[in-house]
């Protein structure tokens, strides 16, 4: 494969497939090395520890038996004579491992190994951990501290044990003597002050021997539990920490989405103003403002031949001299001005329409033939009476008709035009009816 292919593959990874990868990866390292590694290891053997004695049942509710012990190279041996005397008569062997006032955790070990042999198989041994705790231990009384055992059996040879923690028992004298509250009645393994090798329930009230090769704790510096939970709040982080950023690049990518919509909703917007700004503008006469020929044709198609209504034709008279005599600046100024007035006085139902030159429409939607005439004669005396550029003395004459039922509006434009004509003919600044 192309170097080059294998780097744009690469290209596609995102930082999650990196994050998944490095996590698969301290998994199975950890479990591993939990596994194979992370070893706890503790011993006494004659070979290393030497802070051992014998104990027994004497000065002690009138206890007599005798409990020797004799160190061999290779193990503890401990020579018991049992007597009558001691409700329970015992010897055994005792591990100090109190370090002033301070014992051993022991609770980090999970595997407990001890290798023995006892002279008499009838027997049991009885395993020992003491553990102190001020809650319900005092310095001054010895049996205060909490007696943790199991009873294994009394082997003739050489015999190993590898015990959990899980298979010793709170001594159920020791809660019943003490009274202890059920809080404090579960296995207790990390202040160890002392372990002992004890004969068993009930013994032969004879000579016991038993040999004691070593004591062995086993364990890991993170146990399964731990180190599942480790793992546990690793990926819960992470995937937690995943999704709050998904979250908030989904949530960003959203409001980024919505600003778009609205650049595009104001683009639209802005558009459709401009669009309808033009067609406005297209329907205009760009002098006068006033409606044009395009202008009218809109207006006319909303209409119907049976659309009641009137129109005044308006004509400014001599408007050629006016052009002539003041230039045609002044005429276009005459001609915004004659709108101007114009829209003064008609209604927004009225609409004024300039043909083309100076000949202009008036649309009159709701007026007969008559108030259209009422109409054309105030124009034209509100035309009159205006002052002009130059003082022009300007005048009109107009032609008014009523749309007839069912004439099409070209015919009464006609007839408009034809009163104007005779407007015009009659002298001028004048209005005239159609027939
Ligand atoms: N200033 C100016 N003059 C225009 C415009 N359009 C047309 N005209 C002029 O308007 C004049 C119209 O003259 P005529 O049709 O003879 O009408 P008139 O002089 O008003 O005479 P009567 O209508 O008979 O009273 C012409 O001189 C045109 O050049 C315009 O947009 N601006």
């Amino acid at each position: 494969m192309p170097a080059q292919k294998i780097i744009s593959q690469w290209r596609i990874l995102q930082p999650i497939h990196f994050v998944l990868g490095l996590l698969i990866l301290l998994t199975v390292s950890l479990l591993l090395w939990q596994h194979y590694g992370m070893n706890l290891f503790l011993r006494f053997d004659p070979g290393n520890f030497n802070q051992i004695s014998a104990s027994d049942d004497r000065d002690n509710e009138g206890g007599k038996s005798i409990g020797l012990i004799s160190i061999n190279p290779k193990y503890w041996r401990l020579d018991c004579q049992l007597q009558k005397g001691h409700r329970s008569p015992y010897c055994s062997i005792d591990f100090d491992l109190s370090k002033g006032k301070q014992g051993i955790d022991l609770s980090k070990y999970t595997d407990i190994t001890i290798r023995y042999r006892y002279q008499n198989p009838r027997e049991q041994v009885n395993l020992v951990m003491v553990n102190f705790n001020p809650e319900y231990s005092v310095e001054s009384d010895y049996r205060s501290q909490k007696f943790t055992e199991v009873y294994l059996p009394g082997v003739m040879g050489w015999s190993t044990y590898t015990l959990k923690w899980q298979q010793f028992n709170v001594a159920s004298w020791w809660i019943a003597d003490k009274k202890i509250p059920p809080k404090w009645t579960d296995n207790e393994f990390n202040n160890i002050r002392e372990i002992r090798l004890a004969t068993g329930l009930y013994p032969e009230l004879s000579n016991h021997q038993i040999d004691l090769a070593y004591i062995e704790f086993r364990g890991k510096w993170i146990n399964n539990n731990t180190l599942q939970l480790l793992l546990l709040l690793l990926w819960g982080g992470t995937a937690a920490f995943w999704l709050l950023s998904e979250l908030r690049r989904s949530m960003l990518a959203l409001q980024r989405s919505h600003a778009r919509q609205k650049d595009l909703e104001n683009a639209q917007q802005h558009l459709q103003e401009t669009n309808q700004l033009l067609a406005e503008r297209s329907m205009r006469d760009p002098l006068t403002l006033a409606f044009n020929r395009e202008g009218l044709s809109i207006l006319l198609a909303k209409e119907t031949p049976d659309t009641p209504g009137s129109i005044i034709f308006i004509d400014i008279d001599h408007f050629k001299k006016i052009n002539d005599h003041y230039g045609h600046g002044t005429g276009d100024q005459v001609l915004c001005l004659l709108v101007q007035h114009i829209q003064q006085q008609i209604r927004p139902s009225e609409q004024l329409i300039r043909l083309g030159g100076e000949e202009f429409v008036l649309l009159c939607q709701h007026s007969n033939l008559a108030q259209a005439e009422r109409l054309a004669e105030k124009l034209r005396l509100w035309l009159f009476s205006q002052s002009w550029p130059a003082d022009i003395p300007l005048s009109c004459s107009f032609g008014v008709a009523e749309r007839q039922k069912g004439e099409r509006f070209e015919a009464t434009l006609h007839r408009a035009d034809l009163a104007l004509y005779r407007a015009k003919a009659g002298g001028r600044n004048r209005v005239e009816v159609a027939e």
